[in-house]
């Protein structure tokens, strides 16, 4: 199968318990939850989305034909060296992609693979680190992982309604946009009286990395 791809860069994860972890990230074109046109957002499945993921015209971006073209140009863009490799699989809905043949293609490039994904879809086996960020209004398929990322707050997606999903890490991420101050405010005094989650905070948009 090819694979559209909006951009792929080397990184430092800026989310969750990975935070700080030198990484390619593969952002994959196209999502289930929103065309990527302002003109829709508001009528979207997902309105608060904070990424272009929109054709294939990013930095390293293209369509690859085989898992070994996009694997081989994933293993291109990795900068940190012989170990400890890491690739993040996002977009865009990573899960309308990637499939068992670009796992084994990125595993057999020495890679850990993580995934960033709406849940809405099931993950292929062979994911090593499963972050799974609900979105109101949009059932849950996948509902076990590594992390659950909630962004906070969603009216209709409370986080009492995930708390005790079978994940090991519970995350509150406080929205961007307009009222990003106050959302984290709010995150804040959420933890301190549930001690169940912990706050994620986008790293890599306080210092200024991609
Ligand atoms: C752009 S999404 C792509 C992956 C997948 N479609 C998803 O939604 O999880 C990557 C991460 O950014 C989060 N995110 C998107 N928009 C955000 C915003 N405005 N504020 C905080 N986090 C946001 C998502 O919830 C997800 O955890
Ligand atoms: N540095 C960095 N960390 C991230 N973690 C999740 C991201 C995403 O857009 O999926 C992201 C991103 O875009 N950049
Ligand atoms: S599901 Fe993810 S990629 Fe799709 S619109 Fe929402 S935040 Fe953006
Ligand atoms: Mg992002």
């Amino acid at each position: 199968m090819a694979y559209a791809v909006k951009e792929l860069f080397h990184t430092l994860q800026g989310e969750g318990a990975q935070a700080g972890r030198a990484a390619v990230f593969c952002r994959f074109s196209g999502c289930n939850l929103w065309s990527g046109r302002e003109e829709d957002r508001a009528t979207a499945a997902c309105t608060f989305c904070d990424t272009d993921f929109i054709g294939m015209d990013g930095a390293g971006g293209g369509r690859f034909a085989t898992s070994d073209d996009l694997a081989d140009a994933i293993a291109r863009t990795w900068e940190g060296g012989p170990r400890h490799r890491y690739v993040v699989f996002t977009g865009g809905e990573p899960l309308l992609q990637l499939d068992p043949a670009l796992i084994a293609a990125v595993h057999a490039r020495g890679f850990e693979i993580a995934v960033e994904t709406n849940g809405t879809l099931p993950a292929p086996a062979g994911i090593d680190w499963i972050c799974v960020s609900p979105k109101a209004g949009n059932p849950i398929v996948q509902r076990s992982g590594h992390e659950l990322k909630l962004v906070f707050p969603q009216a209709e997606a409370l986080p009492e309604a995930f708390a005790e999903l079978d994940f090991h890490h519970h995350w509150l991420q406080p929205m961007d946009g307009p009222e990003r101050l106050a959302n984290t405010a709010e995150a804040v005094a959420y933890c301190r009286r549930d001690a169940r989650w912990r706050l994620s905070l986008q790293t890599h948009k306080i210092i200024g990395i991609p």
